[in-house]
């Protein structure tokens, strides 16, 4: 299976829009060509588009690194509730007056900041949002990783680089953890999850299904969410020995505890439990190998009855077109990690088929930067 489909049509990529090689590739690329287009009264708007579109590109990274700042420095709770002068922000984030004043402006360039009248400075309607969306700052903040790993990029594509975000996430690779180690992975995981659980739930309907299985379901914030949609479902958690049992307190607080069953055990080694007539794989696929995830997928489907549903949940790559979140993103994130990858839906459709599955869903997603759906079904 190969991740770029020989098929691919190059020119339908965003910011690729004209599939250009050899001699108009020639053209644009030169010097006397561009003077005269930046001049031209029909072509100088594109020469500046272009232009700052290549501009924004390379200047990427010290976008990131501003919003990290603001997030280090709390930037946003501090200015929920009322603006603050430069000199405020200054004293309260100890940051010098002169650097604070680069750092606002240039977050309000980028629409993260906003100066009131009377020259406080506020939040924007994107800055107010990232305060509620759960575990988005500790996402932010956890991406020095990423970063550094990143910082060599060459050496990061020839395969070179020690990553260290290999590290980060011990549980993928099944391994030891002790368990307050497992529970602060597992907050991290389960705060990212609340919106990856809102449109997954948005996308799958579970009104016909009795009893849902969330296979890799962390400490249950997937389950809790779909338990308190959908008040008849039963609730069954299968997840390594050190994580399933952090989903309990969850239970509780959701009041689903009582149709609930929590199983510790590894699909790498142990059957997929039986008795649901449901699967969810949430965010679990793009953590694994392709051999892995064919393993996981056949025991998913032993452990099925006839018609039996499976859902898979996560951050798909663009397939033929490929696109910003799942192809930049989640590809290099998981590169990173070393351990899986991110896939197309046709790559996991295909997948699915090999078990023996029939697709039987793939609803369009409704933010394909938190996830994207698709669902299987057993034959009847
Ligand atoms: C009231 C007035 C004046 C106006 C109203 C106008 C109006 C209706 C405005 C709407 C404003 C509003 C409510 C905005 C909401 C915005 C939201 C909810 C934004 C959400 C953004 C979410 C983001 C950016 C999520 C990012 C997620 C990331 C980076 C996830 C990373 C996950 C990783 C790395 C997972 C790794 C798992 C592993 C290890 C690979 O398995
Ligand atoms: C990326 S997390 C996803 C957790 C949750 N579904 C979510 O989306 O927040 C992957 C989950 O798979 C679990 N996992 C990894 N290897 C496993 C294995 N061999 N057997 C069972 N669960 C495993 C991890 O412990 C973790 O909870």
């Amino acid at each position: 299976m190969t991740d770029v489909p020989a098929d691919m049509p190059v020119a339908r990529g965003r910011g690729n829009s004209g599939g250009f090689a050899g001699w108009n590739a020639r053209l644009i690329a030169s010097r006397r060509f561009q003077k005269w287009a930046a001049g031209s009264f029909l072509t100088r708007r594109i020469v500046r588009r272009e232009g700052e579109a290549l501009f924004d590109l390379l200047a990427g990274f010290c976008h990131s690194q501003i919003l990290s700042a603001l997030v280090q420095f709390e930037m946003p709770g501090k200015l929920m509730n009322a603006p603050m002068t430069a000199e405020e922000l200054s004293v309260q984030c100890n940051v010098p007056l002169d650097r604070m004043v680069i750092l606002v402006r240039a977050a309000t360039a980028l629409g993260l900041l906003k100066r009131k009248r009377g020259g406080k400075i506020g939040l924007t309607r994107r800055s107010a949002a990232l305060v509620g969306v759960p575990g988005l700052q500790a996402m932010i903040r956890h991406h020095d990783i990423l970063y550094r790993d990143l910082a060599d990029p060459a050496a990061f594509f020839r395969g070179e680089t020690e990553t260290e975000l290999a590290s980060f996430w011990p549980y993928v690779f099944g391994g030891d953890m002790e368990p307050r180690a497992a529970a602060a992975y597992s907050d991290l995981m389960a705060q990212s999850l609340e919106l990856v659980a809102d449109d997954t739930l948005r996308s799958v309907d579970l009104s016909n299904v009795k009893t849902l299985l969330d296979v890799g379901g962390g400490s249950g914030a997937f389950l809790a969410a779909a338990g308190r949609e959908f008040p008849h479902l039963n609730l069954m958690l299968f997840d390594l020995p050190e994580v399933a049992p952090s989903a309990q307190p969850r239970f509780e607080r959701a009041g689903v505890a009582g149709r609930s069953t929590i199983l510790g055990g590894s699909f790498l080694n142990d059957p997929i439990p039986s008795g649901a007539d449901a699967i969810s794989l949430i965010r679990v696929l793009y953590d694994h190998s392709d051999s892995t995830v064919t393993a996981l997928l056949a025991k998913c489907f032993d452990a099925l009855p006839a018609g039996g549903r499976l859902i898979i949940s996560e951050p798909m790559l663009g397939g033929d077109v490929p696109e910003r979140a799942g192809d930049v993103y989640f590809a290099l994130y998981t590169l990173a990690m070393k351990t899986g990858k991110t896939r197309s839906l046709l790559e996991i459709k295909a997948l699915c088929e090999a078990a023996g599955f029939e697709i039987s869903a793939s609803p369009a997603p409704f933010r394909p930067f938190i996830t994207r759906c698709l669902e299987a079904r057993k034959r009847l």
